[in-house]
């Protein structure tokens, strides 16, 4: 096929050729109208000689000539057809990608796309032109575009579907393809001034997986098919009329992962990380301005969320001020402190208004994350399901989690003798995964597994025998307590039959005077 384009580009050079001598002769002999009607019927001609359409993709557009969105996505898109069907290509460092050596097609090169059956070529175009005015952008001189061919009779499924196809596939790799980022807020003092950012951004390069996640298999699964679910849900999530977000909440003590399990879902979806600290948050209005600025496909995290904010008494302090308010009016001084003291903070009215208050739509495809130690603390209006709807458990290590890890610290998937031992171990103390994984690391590069599962178990029977003892003192504790409490009860119930015995005996020693009209 390519033969016959090129056949019938040197076929319609010759007659290009042709039409522009005659042309030319009749640019000398012959009247202006007369010219206009020949170059239309020369026109109409070799458009019904050559049955293909060409569209070009400018790499520059607009006004400055920035580069074309379009122009790089369909560039990324035939990169990663082109590197392996194109003979001459070129190679170029590209800025914020995984893999920073990016191989393209060279300029003047062609290659062959096939989409449901139907051929269609692209080439990389280069022009220059030698004009020698100046200008702040870039000029116009050098121009690069892209083109695609077809056949006439495809081009209803061309425009329609292939090249949204190409769009898409596009995209999708380049969100692959780029280097993740971790951004954390600003405090707003620094947000003004000389290109000051709401949001300060590093290279996220966290190892974390979900390989790697130590627990239990189920649990993940269902973690990893929610993810998907949600990723995949575009249209689900237009159809029921939602905004394309989801919150998880996850909670558990210190150690077991919630972190972790953070790292290895921006890694899983392929999202940037917002980490957000909201004591740095001076109000509500702050938070809105923070939530505009990010983009989409990103997690945003608030990590100790009973620690940043005291959302549990917000309510409570709101209603004692309404309650104290006429008295602070009284005393200026006071009244100065208290507004001090009540500078507009980030409340829980203005965090549920982040998380899906109108301005949450403003982007898409996005997580919401909190994590906590006590999940008990946090207002049941935060974590409401709709507004964290997923809640998850990150608990003490259990058997299979404790796999996942000596697989991944040492390489091993079972030991007759040592893992029976743990696996009773750990159904019998509470140990974190952090402090597995820590007893699991070699102390040395010469120490071998058998002598870290060993250092595990010990500190394993350690933790037991120090719960054992808790445990035991605890009874013994409330066994003081509850004795005490019966030796006051005791006390009392002395005190009280003392008292009755005493009110008996004045009642006796009335009730003799009565009788005999005397005193004893
Ligand atoms: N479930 C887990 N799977 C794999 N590694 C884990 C897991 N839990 C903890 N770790 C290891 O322990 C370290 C601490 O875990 P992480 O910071 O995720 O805990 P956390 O639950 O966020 O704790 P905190 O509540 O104190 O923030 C991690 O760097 C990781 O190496
Ligand atoms: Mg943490």
């Amino acid at each position: 096929m390519k033969m016959e384009i090129g056949e019938l580009w040197s076929q319609l050079g010759s007659i290009m050729a042709s039409i522009m001598f005659v042309y030319a002769m009749f640019d000398k002999f012959f009247p202006p109208n007369l010219r206009v009607y020949f170059l239309k019927y020369t026109n109409k001609f070799t458009n019904y000689m050559y049955p293909y359409i060409h569209i070009k993709f400018h790499e520059l557009s607009g006004e400055r000539l920035k580069q074309s969105e379009t122009y790089k996505i369909i560039q990324t898109y035939l990169s990663d057809n082109s590197s392996q069907r194109a003979r001459r290509l070129k190679a170029e460092v590209v800025k914020d990608s995984q893999n920073p050596l990016v191989l393209s097609m060279d300029d003047n090169e062609e290659i062959i796309d096939e989409f449901n059956g139907v051929k269609v070529w692209w080439t990389a175009n280069y022009t220059t032109s030698k004009s020698q005015s100046f200008s702040y952008y870039p000029t116009s001189d050098e121009k690069r575009f892209l083109t695609l061919t077809f056949h006439k009779k495809h081009r209803e499924v061309i425009t329609t579907s292939y090249i949204q196809h190409v769009l898409d596939e596009g995209k999708s790799i380049m969100s692959k393809n780029r280097q993740l980022k971790l951004y954390t807020n600003n405090p707003s003092s620094n947000w003004w001034g000389y290109r000051s950012k709401k949001w300060n951004h590093t290279t996220f390069e966290h190892p974390a997986r979900f390989g790697t996640l130590a627990m239990e298999p189920e649990k993940k699964q269902e973690i990893l098919n929610d993810l998907l679910k949600f990723k995949k849900g575009k249209e689900y999530y237009a159809k029921v009329g939602k905004a394309w977000k989801r919150g998880y909440l996850l909670y558990g003590p210190p150690g077991t992962g919630k972190s972790t399990m953070i790292s290895a879902i921006a890694n899983y979806m392929n999202y940037d990380v917002y980490d957000l600290e909201l004591t740095t948050v001076k109000d509500n209005n702050e938070l809105k301005r923070l939530l505009i600025e990010t983009s989409s496909k990103s997690i945003i995290v608030i990590e100790d969320i009973d620690c940043s904010l005291d959302l549990t008494g917000q309510r409570k302090k709101k209603k004692k001020k309404d309650d104290d308010e006429n008295d602070e009016m009284k005393d200026p001084i006071k009244k100065a402190e208290e507004e001090e003291k009540n500078e507009s903070k980030v409340t829980l009215s203005g965090l549920l208004n982040f998380i899906d208050g109108i301005w949450s739509a403003c982007g898409s495809e996005r997580i919401i994350i909190f994590t906590t130690n006590f999940v008990d603390k946090l207002d049941p209006a935060l974590i409401r399901r709709g507004r964290m709807d997923k809640h998850i458990e990150m608990s003490y290590c259990s058997y299979q989690a404790f796999k996942v890890l000596a697989r991944n610290y040492l390489d091993v998937e079972t030991h007759d003798d040592l893992f029976p031992i743990i696996e009773k171990l750990l159904g019998e103390t509470n140990m974190t995964p952090a402090d597995v994984a820590e007893n699991l690391m070699p102390k040395s590069i010469t120490e071998d597994f058998e002598s870290c599962l060993k250092n595990l178990i010990q500190s394993l029977e350690i933790a037991k025998k120090k719960d054992e003892e808790e445990a035991k003192k605890k009874i013994e504790d409330e066994e003081a307590k509850l004795k005490a409490q019966k030796e006051k009860q005791e006390l009392i119930q002395e005190e009280e039959k003392v008292k009755v015995d005493e009110k008996l005996e004045e009642k006796v020693k009335e009730n003799g005077v009565k009788e005999n009209g005397v005193i004893h």
